[in-house]
């Protein structure tokens, strides 16, 4: 490697970890903004959804710190139709607040992340870190990076590494698919079928807890492609492709139905997509039941 190229790398990985600490110095002001911004904006986001004023406060608080740092140059939020732009040379795409309509009830809710080398829409193949951060009885935050996944917990705005080697246990147990039965295709519905006689169920309306559970007890997770909305619910760049960067650095498998979430081209910052993470086994089954 020259020389230049080996500053380039190690400069690009210093981001990547003021970008992490940065999102971790901002999680007790997003714990207080949600409890602070508990109603709606009257506003909805590029993709049509109602937002929470906690939605837009979370994402100015990750604008503001992330875009401070000297080799972030861009940020994309699902919560804003354009990336904000500055100087440097690596990207940030955020779901500031993934799982907010369980504000209300006070279930779990977390943040999603990812830092790309090119400016988004762009391909998975382009992250270099991605994680996601857990709003629960504690903070919890998962970590993918150079090829490992690592969980710490947050407090005070500091982290603590509890488990270096984060891995898909290799016997699953548990499911959780969103969308509704009678929303589901015939294929979707029969592959359901047969993994409800396997695993059990556990669905939690925020994608972050529920990918949680995939990481710790092992299974399958997915917002299908819907009868009336192929495309599903779940977003590419602020969604699908930090979880499946995280799914596949922890040994198991992401899909769009048809290839890895993190070879799909977006045409759009905004797009959708189906989206099935978990074992590699039971995505493989998935793959050949809705073919
Ligand atoms: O309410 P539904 O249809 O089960 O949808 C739940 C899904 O939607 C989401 O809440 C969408 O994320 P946002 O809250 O960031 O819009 C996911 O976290 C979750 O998996
Ligand atoms: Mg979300
Ligand atoms: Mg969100």
């Amino acid at each position: 490697m020259s020389k230049s190229l080996d500053t380039s790398t190690t400069e690009a990985e210093q981001t990547v970890t003021e970008v992490i600490d940065g999102i971790v110095e901002t999680t007790p002001d997003v714990r207080r903004a949600v409890a602070d911004h508990r109603g709606q904006s009257n506003s909805v986001n590029p993709s049509g959804d109602d937002q929470l004023a906690a939605d837009l406060r979370a994402d100015e608080l990750f604008e503001q710190r992330l875009l401070g740092i000297d080799g972030v140059a861009t940020y994309a939020s699902e919560e804003r139709a354009e990336v904000k732009a500055t100087d440097g040379r690596l990207h940030v795409a955020m779901d500031p607040l993934d799982g907010s309509s369980n504000l209300e009830p006070n279930s779990g809710m977390g943040t999603i992340f990812g830092v790309y080398s090119e400016r988004p829409p762009t391909v998975g193949t382009n992250l270099l870190a991605a994680g996601f951060v857990i709003y629960g009885p504690i903070t919890s935050m998962v970590v993918a990076r150079k090829g490992g996944v690592s969980e710490y917990i947050l407090e005070d705005g500091d982290k603590r590494m509890v488990d270096d080697d984060v891995t898909v246990p290799d016997d699953p147990t548990v499911f959780g698919f969103g969308g509704g039965i009678d929303s589901w295709t015939d294929e979707f519905a029969a592959y359901a079928e047969e993994i409800r006689h396997e695993l059990k169920l556990r669905y939690g309306g925020a994608m972050v807890a529920d990918i949680n559970q995939i990481l710790t007890y092992g299974g399958v997770f997915s917002y299908p492609e819907l009868e009336s909305r192929p495309e599903g619910k779940l977003r590419l760049q602020f969604e699908g492709q930090p979880m499946a960067y995280i799914l596949e650095s922890a040994g198991g498998r992401s899909s769009n139905g048809e290839q890895s979430l993190l070879e799909v081209e977006p045409d759009e910052l905004h797009e959708r997509t189906p989206l099935y993470l978990g074992n590699d086994d039971l995505i493989d089954r998935l793959e050949s039941n809705i073919d």
